[in-house]
């Protein structure tokens, strides 16, 4: 594993179990940081290795190009990078001087990419400076629902999310829900309407993610209770989809480019099967369901 030696530290972006950094004025290239374990940078390191195996191992096969480029590095830990991340995990001084990341390509190249327009728990939607271009940040969540209730919409209520769509509705609607969720952005219906075709096709990433759910759902009814970590990670993905916009002169009509990238396919603790018990019985009994 080569070992890279960074300076000027920038954090990109925060989630629960892992902080985004670039280094430098190179914005094109992120570093992905696990902040799992609080307790000790080991853990973490170590973590990251499992991790980065399950990857490689499972989900490679099932996500293949739709799944984003990445590398595994070390990063020496300067003054400070160290100082950023102790701020999420303890750091012994007599301990590793690295921390094992993920590098991949920033999928959302923020100088450019600086309009938000549209922000909610379950999607983003950013517009380029000056080019044409939209990306949409989506985390969908469970495309295969074996429950009877909406397990997507019943956790938001849940979580006191007011979101009113639902993603499986945009996978099984073919693309016109796409207004419903889009409705509040001030996006032109003409994009609007390109983008919908992608939605529309076969091999759309939402269609993707619901055939890996599914596949994996059923090797774990069949017995295969190993593969339920690898289900709930399918469960808790984050796609970004690009599109670049050009207009035919002559016919003015307009054309895209578009690409689907997935991230976060984190392998889940196997100690989360407590807390995943305990949410489906939260929802099992909770008394706001969202049924469609
Ligand atoms: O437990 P849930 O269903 O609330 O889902 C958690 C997510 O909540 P959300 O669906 O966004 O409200 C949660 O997302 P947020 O940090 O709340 O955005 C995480 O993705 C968490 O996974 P991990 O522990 O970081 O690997 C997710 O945990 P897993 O259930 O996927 O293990
Ligand atoms: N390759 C990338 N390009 C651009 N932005 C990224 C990239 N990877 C991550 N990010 C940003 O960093 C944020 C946090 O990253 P990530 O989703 O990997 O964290 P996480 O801890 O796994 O999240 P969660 O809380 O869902 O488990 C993302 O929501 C996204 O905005």
């Amino acid at each position: 594993m080569p070992t890279e030696n960074v300076s000027k530290v920038s954090m990109v972006g925060k989630g629960n179990a892992n902080i985004v950094v670039s280094f430098g004025d190179d914005k094109k290239v992120l570093y992905r940081l696990s902040i799992r374990y609080g307790e000790s940078l080991e853990a973490n390191n170590e973590y990251s290795l499992i991790n980065w195996r399950f990857i490689q191992r499972k989900i490679v096969p099932k996500l293949g190009i739709y799944l984003c480029s990445m590398e595994l590095v070390n990063l020496e830990l300067t003054a400070e990078l160290a100082q950023l991340y102790s701020s999420y995990v303890t750091i012994n001084p007599a301990k590793p001087d690295t921390i094992i990341s993920f590098k991949l390509p920033n999928l959302k190249p923020s100088v450019h990419f600086t309009n938000c327009i549209y922000r909610d728990h379950q999607t983003v939607l950013y517009s380029h400076s000056y080019q044409d271009s939209f990306i949409m940040e989506i985390k969908p969540k469970w495309l295969h629902n074996p429950l009877e209730y909406c397990r997507n919409c019943t956790h938001n209520k849940y979580k006191g999310r007011n979101i009113s769509y639902c993603y499986r509705n945009l996978l099984f609607e073919k693309g016109d829900y796409l207004k419903d969720i889009l409705s509040s952005s001030n996006i032109s219906n003409e994009k609007l309407n390109v983008m919908i075709q992608y939605f529309c096709k076969e091999d759309n990433v939402l269609q993707k993610i619901y055939n890996e759910q599914l596949n994996t759902y059923q090797q774990v009814q069949n017995g295969n209770i190993n593969e339920l970590p690898l289900l709930m990670t399918l469960r808790d993905v984050t796609c970004f989809i690009r599109w670049n916009f050009s207009s035919n002169g002559e016919d003015s009509l307009l054309h895209s480019n578009v690409k689907a990238s997935i991230i976060d396919v984190d392998l889940k603790p196997s100690e989360k099967k407590q807390h995943w018990v305990r949410m489906e019985n939260i929802l099992n009994s909770f008394d706001k369901k969202v049924f469609h």
